[in-house]
């Protein structure tokens, strides 16, 4: 049974798929401190969370048994990051349900920041009738500025062509074509600050980002700018923005998001009659929160079921097409790894991996990190490894990783190899995956063979001489170990050969120890792979 902890407060209905599995349950605990998380974390193998539980490497590490941090949302800020990827935590979100209505709530910022709307409430309920406090401007024939045209930002974008506006447009990624489709002139930062009447962020927090709106940028900008934040408290400096609303450079501002939420009492925000706020309302509607929620379960519980999945955050994206391309593969490049691992001598320094053929076309990635997998697995222990630490474990320990392509694979449609180097030696196995056969190993240290990768193998590497698959056999057979399957490869008559064996069970050490003394073996090395 998997154990799911909620520790913010997520869509019921989102969550129904969670709660009707019959191999989940659920604790719903939200507002939890971080030590009353770290107290109970250790027993849940997921985490759901939104914006405000903080994910920290304290609560990663008291988490013995989680699998998956969920964020019903799209940003993940409040998890760490880096601390689940090397304890091997997938961390997912859910980037997509939520993205019309933050565009709404931007857009309610705007207009509410344009016609002083909160201002005007507050005082017409305390029993005032103000008109001519409130006169405001039409967004209409404005210049509107959008920093960040992803998911929200383009939708802020295509909105705002409808209210008359024109839009002036920054991304990295933000390409003419795009930005052509979606009506927007492609500026810089500094031709929004200087030339927009609107502007609104919609970025993620990120050292480039921090403060990407602050003194220098006010300095220039336009005079009677109003700004919208319902992104990331810090993309704009909160106190730069208070000196240049009170200096008259900003005619308003509209900001859902905080550097520190919920923002101390005295937050010159929450008194400036020029600035607007809400508590990071943004993704709060009912449609939002029920998307977001089913997304996130639905990936959380193919992640607990050991069933591909999406939206990992901590794992560069692979396209679902191509992942279920890869995905036989998997098992194939895991055995191939422990198998490099367990018959090579030594440390490992080096790894190699090799895509030939039709693979060789694809994104391999996600087969690289499974072959790591197995490789670290074998030295550090199987339930320290996984998809997501490999490659970062790999790294930590100095070992580099090269991968290498070819579209020619002799004899074989695919060849998945692993070169091991170690203090001048290598171990080179490589594999195929045989229709109808399954996952195969068809090369071990320059010789040719044909092996299924499971169970239990001896790698006996010896001189080709008459009698020593007697001996061998002999030995085995006389320590009640059958043997299933022989192999033997040698490169010319007489000369180095090696013998792959699979027997019904392990081999015991004493006898592998004696079978090394025997005469014309060089080593021999048992391998299980499961
Ligand atoms: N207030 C709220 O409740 C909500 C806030 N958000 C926040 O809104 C922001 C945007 O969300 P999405 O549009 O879904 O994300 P997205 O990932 O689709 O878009 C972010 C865009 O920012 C761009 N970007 C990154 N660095 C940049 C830079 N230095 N200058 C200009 N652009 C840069 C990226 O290229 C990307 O296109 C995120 O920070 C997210 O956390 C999202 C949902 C709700
Ligand atoms: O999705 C996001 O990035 C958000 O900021 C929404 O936050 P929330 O889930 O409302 O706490």
């Amino acid at each position: 049974m998997f154990k799911v902890l909620v520790s913010d407060p997520i869509s019921d209905l989102g969550i129904q798929q969670l709660m009707d599995a019959e191999d989940v349950t659920i604790d719903k605990k939200p507002g939890l401190s971080e030590d009353e998380l770290v107290a109970i974390i250790g027993q849940y193998d997921a985490l759901l969370v939104r914006s405000q539980t903080r994910v920290t490497a304290r609560v990663l590490e008291a988490g013995s048994s989680l699998k998956v941090v969920g964020r019903a949302g799209v940003g993940v800020d409040n998890i760490d990051l880096p601390a689940a990827t090397s304890k091997g935590v997938i961390v997912i979100n859910a980037p997509d349900g939520n993205t019309i209505t933050t565009c709404e709530h931007t857009f309610a910022m705007m207009m509410a920041v344009a016609r002083h709307i909160p201002q005007a409430y507050a005082k017409t309920v305390g029993g005032e009738w103000d008109r001519k406090s409130f006169v405001g401007v039409e967004l209409r024939g404005k210049t509107l500025g959008v920093v960040g045209m992803g998911r929200i930002g383009s939708e802020v974008a295509r909105r705002a062509k409808a209210f008359g506006m024109d839009i002036l447009g920054y991304d990295p990624f933000l390409t003419e074509e795009k930005a052509e489709k979606l009506g927007v002139k492609l500026a810089s930062v500094d031709d929004i600050v200087r030339g927009a009447d609107f502007m609104t962020v919609h970025t993620p927090l990120t050292p480039e980002t921090r403060h990407m709106i602050g003194a220098e940028q006010f300095k220039v900008m336009k005079r009677g700018m109003r700004i919208v934040n319902c992104a990331r408290g810090g993309i704009v400096d909160e106190y730069a923005l208070v000196d240049a609303v009170n200096e008259g450079i900003v005619a308003g501002a509209a900001f859902d998001v905080f550097e520190v939420e919920p923002p101390a009492a005295d937050h010159p925000f929450l008194t400036h009659p020029k600035i607007i706020v809400t508590p990071h309302l943004g993704a709060s509607t009912i449609e939002a929160q029920e998307n977001v929620a089913i997304d996130v379960s639905e990936q959380v519980l193919h992640i607990l079921r050991d069933e591909p999945f999406l939206n990992a955050v901590n794992m560069p994206p692979v396209a679902a097409a191509v992942m279920t391309q890869l995905q036989p593969y998997f098992e194939l490049g895991e055995k191939l790894g422990s198998l490099a691992a367990q018959i090579a001598d030594g440390p490992v320094g080096e790894i190699t991996v090799g895509f030939s053929g039709d693979l060789a076309e694809l994104d391999t990635q996600p087969l690289t990190r499974y072959i790591v997998k197995g490789i670290l697995a074998h030295h550090l222990g199987s339930d320290q490894v996984n998809i997501i630490n490999s490659l970062h474990l790999a790294k930590e320990r100095g070992v580099n990783v090269v991968v290498n392509k070819s579209h020619a694979a002799k004899d074989f449609t695919n060849l998945v190899s692993v070169t091991l180097s170690s203090r001048g030696e290598t171990t080179h196995v490589a594999g195929t995956l045989l229709t109808g056969y399954g996952p195969r190993i068809v090369q071990v240290n320059g010789y040719t063979v044909d092996v299924a990768p499971s169970g239990h193998l001896v790698f006996i590497s010896h001189h080709d001489r008459p009698g020593i698959i007697g001996r061998i056999g002999t030995l085995l057979g006389s320590n009640d170990v059958n043997i299933a399957t022989m192999q033997v490869g040698r490169q010319v008559e007489g000369g180095a050969a090696i013998m792959v064996l699979t027997v019904d069970k392990g081999v015991p050490k004493p006898v592998l120890a004696e079978m090394i003394q025997l005469d014309e073996l060089k080593s021999a090395k048992e391998v299980t792979l499961y």
